[in-house]
């Protein structure tokens, strides 16, 4: 039997960093308790009902799950599709696990199709998405960067200025300030090592923008390159300034990210680890792995005060072969399975565009034109050069011990910059403005909705695009890689495309992939800002000197704009994986999905907090403001009293498993043993 005492383990809250904990004995020990610490149960223990049910364990989803179980009265089930990850942590967990050992193509990875796009020769590829506990920030790149001020503050803004009741209580709350407190909650700061700091040219970060003590670890690797160092120079003969004071609310500027890197020990810091692993026991959180969440099942017979449709259960499975299972919903679902997980689960649930619902005969039980809709991506193409200078892919091709330590594997691109039209279009951005404000009208024609209200709702959106963020955002982001062996590169990636797409589904079964359609480049603007980019990329080069050798890819041959446009039409131009804003939050009237407390329109008890209710693109890399949107995701949830009323709950017989190839999973009785006892209780694991 094990010589450790568990209960004093468990309230210093030292584990699983124990020294003990080395030999076999407490090797088993601690895969058992981080089963049980880490609230991860199998179907057979889930209970009955809960107080909220969350859909997704991804990036909001474990905030929301740490935060709403800070509270020990409230029951908190989180049902992931995706497997728990255990068995990857080696790959997952050392930084350079973004590009080394990355997940992406994985069994771990969704690698959702996408459409051919017309304007991309017909190119369809994947988007990878995270499957797993953590979601995609357990396969991201690990960038920390924030938007910008202008961009958040116009949130709030927008909503104001749609004078909609919906969106007018409540929208003071997404603006910066709130923003940038909830982001900072999220964090836990540590500047960069003298040493790495030095190579790295001592490049300015601003610790006072940065939280300190929360869940998430941000800092630098561990170890430099060199021609970081020159980034910033580079950028400013271009005309492009250093930023002194990153993520604190101007990005315009270049400078070298933090990245989400734990400095203890070198590793990943992501939703899981950050808000589940660190956690004391918590009995009254169950976490669900390999389980997706098929629908949400709302009552037919009593509706909410206010005439809502009050959703009453959750049914989930764990493939399209499994035994399907009802869990009950006392108080509150949340939808977290991101931009394309997200709507899906509306969809099928018969919450979404009613043509779409009718073409393959699902039940509409809330027809919202807008789910699925105003989808936006950034589009990123990179040109690459020969390096004259050592690269982490030069260390890591030679092989030699340093470069499988620890330190080596810290490292992480993070020279990024970010360039607003003026930079851009240095002298001619108004030209380019006016005329991008003429096609408006271009604009409304290509987007994927029959539905007038969504359409009013891109009009919106673009008039702000092509107002307030012209100059006040970046309308390009750089980004300076140098992983691979003997070259350089650097992307730019647009920043806010007036292209819209969507995602839909065509067929009853969850199980079968949500249908996504980008729609690149179907407005013209965004073509001429990703062109611009790329030669502002090449001054960059220019101005590398003698840093970088000739250019290979796409080579001096692609030169005119006409080469320019079609080497990113043919392959030049790929997802930069920052999809968002498929369930916008925005008026119904603008085909939004979620009003300003993240609530699904017409539903009493569901809301969805993740990268889709973004009402538009930010210029920056998205699981910082994520982190913030979840954090007060979880504060407005935790403010709501709402109680799903006994009338509208699912008799006992219909909870547990359905369909005919099993006996019920589900805890039997769990639900009055919680109520005798109360959850405080550790219930039988
Ligand atoms: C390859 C890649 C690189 C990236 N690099 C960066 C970067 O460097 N910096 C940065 O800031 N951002 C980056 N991003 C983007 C960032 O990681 C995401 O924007 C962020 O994770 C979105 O958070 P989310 O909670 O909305 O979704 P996710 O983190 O994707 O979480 C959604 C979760 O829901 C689950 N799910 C979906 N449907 C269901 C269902 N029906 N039932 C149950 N579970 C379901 C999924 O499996 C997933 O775990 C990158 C993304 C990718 C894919």
């Amino acid at each position: 039997s094990p010589s450790l005492d568990l209960a004093a383990l468990y309230e210093s809250n030292t584990f699983p960093r124990d020294p003990n904990l080395s030999s076999e004995d407490a090797r088993i020990l601690r895969r058992t308790l981080e089963k049980r610490e880490f609230s991860l149960v199998s179907e057979n223990d889930v209970l009955k009902s809960y107080d909220y049910i969350i859909a997704g364990g991804g990036l909001a989803g474990l905030v929301l799950a740490s935060r709403l179980s800070e509270d020990s009265s409230r029951s908190v089930l989180v049902l992931e599709a995706g497997m728990s990850g255990d068995e990857v942590k080696d790959r997952v967990d050392p930084p350079a696990g973004a590009f080394y050992t990355s997940i992406v193509g994985s069994d771990y990875d969704w690698k959702h199709p996408i459409e051919p796009q017309p304007m991309l020769n017909n190119r369809a590829g994947t988007w990878p998405r995270g499957k797993i506990l953590g979601g995609s920030t357990a396969m991201n790149a690990m960038y920390l960067v924030r938007p910008s001020q202008i961009e958040v503050d116009a949130w709030q803004q927008l909503l104001e200025s749609s004078q909609d009741p919906d969106v007018l209580t409540g929208a003071s709350r997404w603006n910066w300030n709130t923003l940038f407190a909830a982001m900072k909650k999220s964090e836990n700061f540590t500047a960069p090592a003298e040493d790495a700091w030095e190579v790295g040219g001592r490049f300015p970060y601003d610790a006072s923008t940065h939280g300190s003590g929360g869940p998430m670890s941000l800092s630098y690797p561990r170890v430099m390159f060199s021609i970081v160092g020159n980034w910033t120079g580079a950028l400013d003969a271009v005309g492009v300034p250093p930023q002194e004071h990153p993520n604190g609310g101007i990005t315009m500027g270049s400078f070298i990210s933090p990245s989400s890197i734990n400095p203890t020990n070198l590793t990943r810091s992501y939703s899981r680890p950050a808000y589940i692993d660190s956690l004391p026991p918590r009995s009254n959180l169950h976490i669900l792995s390999e389980a997706t969440v098929t629908k949400v099942g709302f009552s037919d017979k009593v509706r909410s005060d206010g005439n809502e449709v009050i959703a009453h259960s959750v049914e989930f499975a764990k493939d399209a072969q499994s035994t399907r299972f009802v869990v009950g919903v006392d108080r509150e679902v949340i939808l977290a399975g991101g931009p394309l997980g997200s709507p899906k689960v509306l969809m099928h649930s018969g919450v979404g565009p009613k043509d779409v619902l009718d073409q393959i005969g699902v039940d509409v039980v809330n027809d919202l034109p807008g789910v699925g809709q105003h989808l936006q991506d950034h589009l990123t193409a990179g040109i690459v050069w020969e390096s004259r200078v050592e690269t982490a892919g030069d260390v890591r091709a030679a092989g030699a011990d340093f470069s499988r330590s620890a330190e080596f594997l810290s490292f992480i691109n993070d020279a990024v910059a970010f360039i607003n039209s003026s930079l851009l279009f240095s002298g001619n951005e108004g030209v380019y403005q006016q005329e991008i404000q003429g096609m408006l009208e271009n604009g409304t024609q290509t987007v994927p909705s029959p539905s007038s209200e969504v359409v009013e709702g891109y009009k919106a959106v673009y008039n702000l695009t092509a107002s307030t963020f012209w100059e006040g955002s970046a309308q390009i982001e750089m980004l300076m890689s140098v992983i691979s062996a003997g070259q350089i590169s650097i992307q730019s990636a647009i920043q806010h495309p007036y292209s819209r797409g969507r995602v839909y589904i065509n067929s009853t079964n969850p199980f079968d992939p949500i249908v996504i359609d980008p729609q690149y480049f179907t407005h013209p603007a965004d073509r001429v800002i990703m062109r611009q980019g790329v030669k502002l990329v090449r001054q960059v080069g220019t101005a590398l000197g003698d840093l970088l050798g000739p250019e290979t890819t796409p080579g001096p041959g692609v030169a005119t704009d006409a080469e320019i446009d079609e080497w990113l039409t043919n392959g030049g131009a790929n997802t930069q994986y920052h999809p968002a804003s498929s369930c916008s939050m925005l008026p119904r009237k603008w085909g939004g999905v979620v009003d300003s407390s993240l609530k699904v329109y017409g539903l009493a008890n569901v809301r969805v907090v993740d990268s889709s209710v973004y009402p538009y693109e930010f210029a920056a890399h998205l699981a910082s403001a994520t982190f913030g949107l979840a954090e007060e995701g979880a504060v407005v949830v935790r403010e709501s009293a709402f109680e799903v009323p006994s009338q509208a709950k699912l008799d006992d017989k219909d909870l547990g498993a359905q369909g005919t190839n099993g006996a019920s999973g589900l805890k039997s009785g769990a639900v009055s043993v919680l109520v005798a006892v109360g959850v405080s209780v550790v219930l039988a694991w």
